[in-house]
């Protein structure tokens, strides 16, 4: 099977197409020695882009990767979960689905789960990812880069021998970041799970405590319920803080259909690993007793070890960009993805590395800069219009600003809410589908300001609402946007309708 990871040789190929535009007045440096016109640290989903861009504006690229070219999301995040998720919403659907539900007489296979896994990962192996790189024209050097000296990177490989290389024209950022383990009472000694252990295991625990309410924890807590796992969740508030209230509420209701034991405004206070698994003790004075532990509790800046206090900056902290991607302060210097904390999806940072590969070729060309809101060479979206999709069962898929966002930022907001079990299309598609959806739009501009989607499914319609989104369009067109019958989209019309048509003149 081809690999499947979020890198270049597969999902990354339409992005070549995209990046290859940016002009021909530069000739291709091929790799020379140890000096590029552009030196990318990290080989993820976000820095390859970011090396293609360059490569692609005829200029030289190297990648300097540690591990595995592809990064996080090819081998212990974004792929792998979504492939541990997708076998148990499948039989789920179809266990609900009458005339197919009669069929399904078997359980979940779990082996077979795990194996799909595993092609998706390629085994953990990133030959094809090289080939790529290869066929892109991109150097790869493995090893651990570390700035030395402005323009200069010095790489170590994992036998020791260092690489010492500089940069014509820029260095990119692109390590990542890692999983945070919560300063909790014994929880670092209990050697907790993170999520590479949860996306990556080849044996499911009989019982597994997730500590945490975000992304991470509801999607693992579904999937390891739906694997076998007696799955306990902690979360110290609700879950998924920071979309509507909604999506935690209709998410967490799921998850204990699914099995799962949800202890919401729950603190672990003290963890403890003894013989038997793992003791947490929770601030509601009991304990939760458990064979693994997944501590699920965010990210922090890959940035420890990569020489920052050579160049003034302070090693462990996240890296402050401005939209063009140029680390503040320099002139050469430019971060893409999670290290700079503006989001942490591959997706928007793939999209910063669109924008950074192609500004520093311009910058290089002594092109023009098309730095204004939305120019070509700016990553304006994020803050505007951020995608994303929980592969939770029910999905939630939102895009732009909440209704408490969009008033915190000062918006005159009307918010639409709808059923989305009340359109004919989720009707067909499910018996008793159960799912909302809102549209929080901006009553001086008559545009969408934000949209989110609870329900099985909804991710793919996730991206009609970033165009309307980003592209402002007014309600009135949106009107004449007519979804197809009998669909899930047709949620857009029931939405407008109970909005209203605006009045044009
Ligand atoms: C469980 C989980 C599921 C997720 N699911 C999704 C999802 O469905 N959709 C989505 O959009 N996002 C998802 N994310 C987020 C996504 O994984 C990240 O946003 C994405 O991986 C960031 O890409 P990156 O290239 O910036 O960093 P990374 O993927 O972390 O890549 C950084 C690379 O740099 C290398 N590196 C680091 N330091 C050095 C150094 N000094 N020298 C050389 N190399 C170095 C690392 O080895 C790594 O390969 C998920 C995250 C997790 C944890
Ligand atoms: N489908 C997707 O797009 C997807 C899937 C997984 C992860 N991701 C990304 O990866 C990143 C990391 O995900 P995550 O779930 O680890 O982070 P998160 O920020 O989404 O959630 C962290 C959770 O940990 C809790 N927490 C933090 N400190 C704690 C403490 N001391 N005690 C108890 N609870 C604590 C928070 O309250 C929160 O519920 C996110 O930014 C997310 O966007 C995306």
């Amino acid at each position: 099977m081809e690999p499947q990871t979020d890198t270049g040789a597969t999902g990354n190929t339409a992005d070549t197409a995209e990046t290859a535009d940016t002009g021909d007045t530069v000739e291709q440096q091929r790799p020379q020695g140890t000096e590029f016109d552009v030196i990318v640290i990290g080989g993820g989903a976000v820095g390859e882009n970011a090396a293609n861009g360059a490569a692609q504006g005829g200029l030289s690229a190297v990648v300097v990767e540690a591990e595995l070219v592809g990064g996080e999301c090819s081998y212990w995040a974004c792929i792998p979960s979504k492939a541990l998720l997708r076998s148990p919403q499948v039989l789920r659907n179809a266990r609900q689905m009458p005339g197919a539900a009669e069929a399904v007489t078997g359980v979940l296979d779990v082996e077979a789960v795990l194996a799909r896994r595993d092609s998706f990962t390629s085994g953990w192996k990133d030959d094809g990812q090289e080939q790529w790189l290869d066929g892109a024209g991109i150097s790869l050097i493995r090893g651990h880069g570390r700035i030395t000296a402005p323009r200069q990177v010095t790489v170590t490989s994992s036998a020791g021998e260092q690489t010492t290389l500089t940069a014509r024209h820029a260095v990119t950022i692109a390590t990542g970041s890692v999983p945070v383990i919560a300063p909790i009472e014994g929880l670092r000694q209990a050697q907790p799970w993170t999520s590479r252990e949860a996306t990556s295991a080849h044996a499911i625990p009989a019982s597994l405590a997730i500590i945490g309410g975000g992304v991470v924890a509801t999607e693992m807590a579904s999937a390891y319920a739906a694997l076998g796992s007696q799955v306990t969740l902690l979360a110290r508030s609700g879950l998924l803080g920071g979309m509507e209230p909604f999506a935690g509420e209709l998410v967490g209701r799921a998850l204990q259909d699914q099995g799962v034991t949800l202890r919401l405004n729950t603190s672990p206070e003290r963890v403890s690993r003894t013989a038997d698994g793992v003791r947490i003790e929770t601030s509601a004075g009991d304990a939760v007793l458990t064979q693994e532990v997944l501590a699920a509790t965010g990210r922090s800046p890959r940035t420890d070890d990569l020489g920052l206090e050579t160049i003034g900056l302070e090693p462990g902290t996240w890296i402050d960009t401005d939209d063009t991607m140029l680390v503040h302060g320099f002139d050469w210097l430019y971060a893409v993805g999670d290290v700079t904390h503006r989001v942490l999806l591959t997706h928007q940072g793939k999209y910063q590395a669109r924008a950074a590969g192609d500004v520093i070729v311009a910058r290089a060309k002594g092109a023009p800069v098309q730095d204004q809101p939305w120019g070509a060479h700016v990553a304006t979206a994020d803050h505007a219009a951020v995608p994303q999709v929980v592969f939770s069962d029910p999905e939630v898929a939102s895009v732009g600003l909440t209704a408490q966002a969009a008033r915190e930022a000062g918006h005159t907001i009307r918010v639409v809410d709808y059923e989305l079990g009340d359109v004919a299309g989720t009707a067909l598609k499910a018996e008793a589908y159960a799912g909302t959806a809102r549209m929080v739009v901006d009553e001086d501009r008559q545009v969408i300001l934000g949209m989110t989607f609870v329900g099985s499914g909804v991710g793919e319609l996730l991206q009609a609402a970033t165009i309307a989104v980003t592209a402002e369009v007014p309600i009135g067109r949106l009107w004449h946007a007519v979804p197809a019958f009998p669909t899930v989209s047709e949620i857009w019309l029931r939405l407008l309708e109970s909005y209203g048509r605006p009045q044009q003149g």
